[in-house]
Formats: structure tokens, sequence, C-alpha cells
């Protein structure tokens, strides 16, 4: 599959979810991007279990979990069970983290984890194997339209570098600050998954930007 967009509905029309919703479904859209918020590991507080409930009902394509939650092994089964597909925990919630990313697996739900900009790659050089994807945040995770962090660029392609040896299919994820004017050197950079959230809800015709977003990178995905 081409390069992943993943529209983030933190910036969605919480009063008008499920056209929203319907939006990315007939749009060219892969994933739909669902943050949670507890307002412990990040200082916000978005939505949780019947909010993602609502969206699976409706939403015709993979739900792309990203916890900013502290201890979120807690959890874990019931973001399954709500219908998530794919699992993102944050490595600075995580005091086993192998542990929390076989936890994951064991839903059936596939496993990912997020770096916080100052958080180095190379903490995750032993467990790169078991993930199906590494999210790199390019803003500090809690909000929606925040300015994009230049240093992202550097970080990605050290993480395409590394895993070129050892797991050559991982699902590199770019959040936060996204749209047209980096996704291209983003997807040169080695990334293949763009999360986008006020890039696409605050444009004129949302399923433009996607397809915009979409045809703008390059880069392939294996899911
Ligand atoms: O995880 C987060 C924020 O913490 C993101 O997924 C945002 O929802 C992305 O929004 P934009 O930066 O694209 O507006
Ligand atoms: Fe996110």
């Amino acid at each position: 599959m081409k390069h992943v967009i993943a529209p983030s509905i933190l910036s969605a029309d919480f009063a008008n979810l499920q056209r929203d919703t319907e939006m990315i479904n007939a749009s060219e859209a892969d994933w739909f991007h669902v943050d949670v918020m507890d307002g412990v590991f990040v200082p916000n507080i978005s939505y949780g279990f019947p909010v993602l409930e609502a969206v699976k009902r409706h939403a015709t394509k993979p739900l792309d979990v990203h916890l900013m939650i502290v201890n979120p092994d807690q959890y874990i089964e019931q973001f399954a069970k709500a219908g998530a597909d794919i699992i993102t925990v944050h490595y600075e919630a995580c005091v086993h983290l192998h542990r929390t990313v076989q936890a994951i697996k064991a839903t059936g739900c596939k496993a990912g984890v997020a770096l916080n900009p100052h958080t180095p790659i190379s903490v995750l050089t032993d467990i790169l194997v078991d993930l199906d994807m590494v999210l790199i945040m390019s803003v500090n995770p809690g909000f929606g339209g925040q300015r994009f962090i230049q240093n992202t660029y550097k970080k990605v392609s050290a993480l395409r570098a590394l895993a070129m040896t050892i797991h050559p299919d991982l699902i590199i994820e770019v959040d936060g600050g996204v749209g047209l004017q980096n996704i291209g050197l983003l997807a040169e950079a080695g990334a293949n998954a763009f999360v986008a959230g006020s890039a696409v809800f605050a444009a004129e015709s949302p399923s433009k930007m996607i397809s915009d977003l979409k045809s703008v990178s390059t880069g392939s995905v294996n899911i």
C-alpha cells in the first residue's frame, strides 16, 4: 500500500462525529487516528471508550489508537474490545515496555510505540523487531494544531536507517503539525504513515486535503 494517511479525529467536530467519520470513510484516508489523553501523562483530556466505540460503529477503516495515558497496561484489552486495530503506547509511560507490547499483540491488535520529541530513538533498539510501528511525535503530545518540530526529519531518517537492517517493514508514523509543507520531506526521510488533524479539518475541503496529502509524498507500507 502507498503511504498511510490517518486523519486525527481530535480535530473533528464532536457534535458532528458521524458526518466526519463518513467523510473519512469516503476519502482516500487509510486509518482513523484516535488520540486518547488522560490529563496525567499529558496536560489535556480528550475522550475514551464511548467515543472510540461510537466511531467504530461507523468507521470502515482501521482505528489507529494513540494512548497518551499513564499505565496503559491496565486498559489494553478494553481498547481492543472497544474497536482498536492498532494500539500505540508511549515509551515514556511504560516501565516494562516489552511486556506491554506483548499484551497488545495478544489482543490481536498491531503494536506501536510512540516517542516524545526529547526521547532518542536508541531506546527502542532492543525492541524494534517486536513492533509493527513507531510513532515519532513531531510536537509535544497533548494538543492538535501545534507547530512541527524540525528535528523530526533527522530522527525519522536515523530510525529508518536503524530499521533497515533489523526490521525493514517497520511502519514509521509521524504525528503533529504534519501538512502539505512537510509531508514530502518526511516521506523522503523514511516515514510512511502520517497523522494530520488540523491540516485536514481546518481545510476548506477536508477530503481534498486528504487526497492532496496522499498524492504529495512517496513511500509505501506493508500491512
Ligand atoms: O497526538 C496528537 C497530539 O498529541 C495528534 O494526533 C494531534 O491530533 C495532531 O494534530 P495536528 O498537529 O495534526 O493538528
Ligand atoms: Fe496522536
